[in-house]
C-alpha cells in the first residue's frame, strides 16, 4: 500500500488530508510541520504531499529529490524563480504542483481557456475570488491557474495580461488585459469567478468550494497517482484524464 508522507500536517489542509487517507484505506507514512524532519519522512514516505508555506518549498524539492521521492506540491504564493526549481526537480522525480487539487476547477480551468479562445478580444476577462480570513497570499493559486487557462486560450501568458487589483484614478481598461481581484473573509473556503463581458452581455463561470474535503481528496488521488509515475512536470489533468 502506498505510504503517503505530509508536509504541512497540522494545518487546515494537512488535517483534511491526513482524513482523507484514512477514508480511502491508504497509509499514512507521517507528518511534518516547521520544526520537524521533513527528510527522515522523505525517506519513509513512498510520495509526500506539500501544503505548508513557499518558504520551504526549495527545501522541500531538494529533499524529495535527494530521496528520489514523488512529490504533489499544493501550497500557492509561489514565485517565478520557485517554478523554475520545480521544473529543474521534475527532471529527477515526478512532481504534480497545482493551485487546486478538486476535480471541479481542473474542469473549470479548461471550460475557461476553451471559452477565452473562442471569444474575440472586445470580451474583456476579470477573476474574482474569495477566501477565509486566514489566507496569507493573493491572488489565489486557483486565480492564477485560471488566470493561465484564459491566457492560454488566447495564445499568449499571463504575465504579459495581468492587472492586480484596481484603485485610484487607473484610466480605462486596455484592451486583453486580465484583471484579478481577492476578497478575505470569514470562513470561505474557496469561491472563484471568471468573468467575460462584452458590450451588452457577460458570462460567468464559478466553482465554489463548500468544504476542504474536495481539495483533499484531490490530493489523496495525486499522490496515489504520482507515486507510479516517471521524472517530470505533472498537473491534475493528467491525474484525472480531462
Ligand atoms: N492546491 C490546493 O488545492 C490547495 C492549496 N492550499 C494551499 O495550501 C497551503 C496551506 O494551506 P492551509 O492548510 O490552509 O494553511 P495552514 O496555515 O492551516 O497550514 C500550513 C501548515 O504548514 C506548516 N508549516 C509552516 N512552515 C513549515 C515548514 N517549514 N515545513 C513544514 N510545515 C510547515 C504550518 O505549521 P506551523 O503551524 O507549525 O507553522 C501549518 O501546519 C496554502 O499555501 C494554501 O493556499 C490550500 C487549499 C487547497
Ligand atoms: O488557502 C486556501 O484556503 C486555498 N488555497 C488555494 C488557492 O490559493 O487557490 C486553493 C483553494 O482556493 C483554497
Amino acid at each position: 500500500m502506498t505510504a503517503i508522507g505530509i508536509y504541512g500536517s497540522s494545518g487546515r489542509m494537512g488535517r483534511a488530508i491526513a482524513d482523507q487517507i484514512a477514508a480511502e484505506g491508504a497509509t499514512l507514512a507521517g507528518g511534518v510541520d516547521a520544526g520537524g524532519d521533513p527528510t527522515a519522512l522523505a525517506r519513509v514516505a513512498d510520495v509526500l504531499v506539500d501544503f505548508s508555506t513557499p518558504a520551504a518549498l526549495e527545501a522541500h524539492l531538494a529533499i524529495a529529490r535527494a530521496a528520489r521521492t514523488p512529490i504533489v506540491i499544493g501550497t500557492t504564493g509561489l514565485t517565478q524563480a520557485q517554478h523554475q526549481a520545480i521544473d529543474a526537480a521534475a527532471t529527477e522525480i515526478a512532481v504534480l504542483q497545482t493551485g487546486n487539487t478538486s476535480l471541479g476547477v481542473t474542469l473549470l480551468a479548461q471550460l475557461v481557456r476553451e471559452a477565452a479562445a473562442r471569444l474575440g478580444p472586445d470580451w474583456d476577462i476579470e477573476i474574482v475570488e474569495s477566501h477565509h480570513r486566514h489566507k496569507v497570499d493573493a491572488p489565489s493559486g486557483t486565480a492564477i491557474l485560471l488566470g493561465e487557462a484564459a491566457a492560454t486560450g488566447r495564445g499568449t501568458t499571463l504575465s504579459e495580461l495581468r492587472v492586480d487589483g484596481r484603485a485610484g484614478l487607473t484610466g480605462a481598461r486596455t484592451e486583453g488585459t486580465i484583471g484579478m481581484a481577492s476578497l478575505r473573509g470569514g470562513s470561505i473556503v474557496g469561491d472563484h469567478t471568471v468573468m467575460f463581458a462584452s458590450e451588452g452581455e457577460r458570462i460567468e463561470l464559478s466553482h465554489l468550494a463548500q468544504d476542504r474535503s474536495i481539495f483533499a481528496r484531490g490530493a489523496v488521488r495525486a499522490a496515489l497517482w504520482i507515486a507510479g509515475q516517471p521524472a517530470g512536470r505533472y498537473r491534475m489533468g493528467d491525474v484525472l484524464g480531462l
